[in-house]
């Protein structure tokens, strides 16, 4: 994440009218307590005169203020929305190992959590300017009423800081344990929706989720919070008490032993009570900024990819046909966890062409899906290479090589909105009309302006609206992973004899994960994973398998 300067660099012109702004707003504050103070001492010759120099530097004081004050918080806010559109642009742009490795949880926290911790923050950018000025000017005239005090105001002043350092690093220590808790919290969130079904019927499981997994980490959390605003609250009245003691110092002084005139003791007197609103103010805003602080670091941690502009317009222009995709030693490897290995795919050598139907088979955990992520470019090769159109894929060829491929997984994302990549004059909602026939799905779901009515739908047929809008993609590969799998046995028919067919026959090349033996016969080839490894293009598996299925039917 970028630092907090390097978020202010773009706005430093408006930043510094802003502080301007405040400097004139504190130094007429300022002015009018020494004119209150000098009054008093001196008397007031002319009473015209003195209420129109008293009315202006109270408007001087109002209008400055709020100019401040305004000029800050559209600045502060301005931050917040640039620091949010960046976070989700650089959670877009991460590579989808890295987001894996994270999981949902810690993402969500970041984009939820985080943001509003560093918002929070900010807020106090323009209460910690206003009143930091508000603090000099007021450092000022205390110099300029008497030096040695304000060498004694000094002393004070160091002991604050002192304070201020040792609480705060201890502060920080804790809400960084507030902050790591916050991700377990978040974690068991995830579980609260997600398995509503295995909570929704088992108390031993739910009961096991609130004493287990909820209850402690929110409690460790709510201990380390509440030490952190008790450490601080220390802090802020062992300043108060410091100021107070300051007082007495200067109003013994005077009083006591003579040493301070009353113009100076009056003054003096006046300008710390003054100045204790602005101190508290500070003070107050310290937690809010440490706490921002963890969060960007929190965020940092996160490792997000680099944000993509997407203000512009879209400058992939149309891609060269699809010719041929080829694997030549290709492997991927997810790293081990807890000592483990981690699962090794590849070396793996395979070719894919234009137009043909591909099938990968073999058994769970295989290697299927891990190969379908690398043959569309989401995962890079660990080793050898992968090439689509003779290009290598790599992280720069990455964006073309994936733009030629539209996938269905199986934790695929149904998006209401219908995008029609052909850019042509289609009418998108007559071709959605079309392909919602096509999949049995019209008088279920409607498409209006190219939204769907609706997503809340059976496993079965969300994954139909899925294979809708691929076909509205309109890529030239496709790789369908366990599509079928949620099918009643009439569809998935249509599915294997008709849709594919047709799709081989519109010049796509489909790429289909599956474990329908059944229809194994129906693919152009059929590749076999078993432990990351290519055992064998089944042909004579297939042999038996169709002269099989024949003699069934013949029966
Ligand atoms: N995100 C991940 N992080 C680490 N390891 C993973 C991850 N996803 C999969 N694996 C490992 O890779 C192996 C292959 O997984 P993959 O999903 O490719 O199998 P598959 O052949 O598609 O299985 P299935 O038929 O059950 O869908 C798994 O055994 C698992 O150990």
């Amino acid at each position: 994440m970028q630092s907090i300067t390097t978020l202010l660099h773009p706005v430093r012109w408006q930043l510094m009218l802003a502080i301007l702004a405040s400097a004139l707003s504190a130094a007429a504050g300022i002015g009018l307590i020494a004119w209150i103070n000098r009054t008093l001492e001196s008397g007031m010759a002319d009473t015209g005169a003195a209420l129109g120099l008293f009315g202006g530097l109270v408007a001087l004081v109002f209008a400055s203020g709020v100019c401040a004050q305004v000029l800050l918080v559209r600045l502060g806010q301005g931050l917040v929305y640039r620091l949010r559109l960046q976070l989700v642009a650089r959670v877009l742009g991460t590579p989808l190992e890295r987001l894996e490795s994270l999981g949902a949880p810690l993402v969500y926290n970041a984009l939820t959590r985080d943001i509003t911790v560093v918002a929070a923050a900010f807020k106090q950018l323009p209460i910690a300017v206003y009143n930091g000025l508000l603090l000099i000017a007021g450092m000022a005239y205390l110099a300029w009423l008497d030096l040695t005090l304000f060498l004694v105001t000094q002393v004070v002043i160091a002991l604050a800081i002192w304070g201020d350092v040792l609480l705060g690093g201890r502060v920080k220590r804790l809400m960084r344990r507030v902050r790591q808790l916050d991700d377990t919290l978040f974690q068991q969130f995830e579980a609260a929706v997600e398995g509503r079904n295995e909570l929704g019927l088992s108390r031993p499981r739910r009961r096991h989720l609130y004493l287990q997994r909820l209850q402690p980490a929110a409690e460790e959390a709510m201990r380390a919070a509440t030490r952190a605003e008790a450490l601080w609250a220390v802090n802020l009245n062992w300043t108060t008490a410091l100021i107070f003691l300051l007082l007495g110092a200067v109003f013994f002084a005077g009083t006591a032993l003579g040493l301070v005139s009353r113009e100076v003791l009056v003054g003096y007197v006046l300008a710390t009570m003054f100045l204790r609103t602005p101190i508290a103010t500070i003070l107050d805003a310290v937690p809010a900024v440490i706490r921002g602080r963890v969060a960007l670091g929190a965020i940092d941690r996160l490792e997000l990819g680099r944000a993509e502009d997407y203000s512009g317009p879209d400058s992939s222009g149309p891609l060269p046909p699809f010719r041929e995709l080829a694997l030549e030693g290709a492997g991927y490897h997810y790293p081990g966890v807890g000592g483990e290995p981690g699962f090794h795919l590849g070396p793996l050598d395979l070719r894919i062409r234009r137009g043909e139907l591909i099938f990968l088979v073999g058994g769970n955990g295989s290697g299927k899906s891990t190969l379908g992520k690398l043959l569309t470019g989401l995962y890079l090769p660990g080793e050898g290479s992968v090439a689509l159109n003779g290009v290598s894929l790599d992280e720069f060829s990455a964006p073309d090589h994936r733009g030629y491929f539209a996938t269905i997984f199986p934790d695929f994302y149904l998006f209401a909105d219908v995008l029609d990549e052909r850019g042509r004059d289609s009418d998108v909602d007559a071709r959605v009309e079309h392909y919602l026939e096509r999949l049995a799905l019209d008088g279920k779901v409607r498409v209006q302006a190219g939204r769907l009515s609706t997503t809340a739908l059976s496993q079965g047929q969300r994954k139909r609206l899925a294979l809708l809008l691929l076909y509205m993609e309109d890529r030239p590969v496709l790789l369908l992973d366990e599509w079928a799998a949620d099918q009643d046995p009439v569809f998935r028919e249509v599915f294997y004899r008709e849709l594919l067919p047709e799709l081989k026959a519109a010049g796509k090349t489909v790429i289909a994960i599956t474990h329908d033996d059944r229809y194994f016969h129906l693919a152009d080839r059929v590749y076999k994973l078993d432990s990351g490894k290519l055992v064998s293009w089944v042909a004579g598996e297939l042999q038996t398998k169709v002269s099989h299925d024949r003699v069934s039917e013949a029966r």
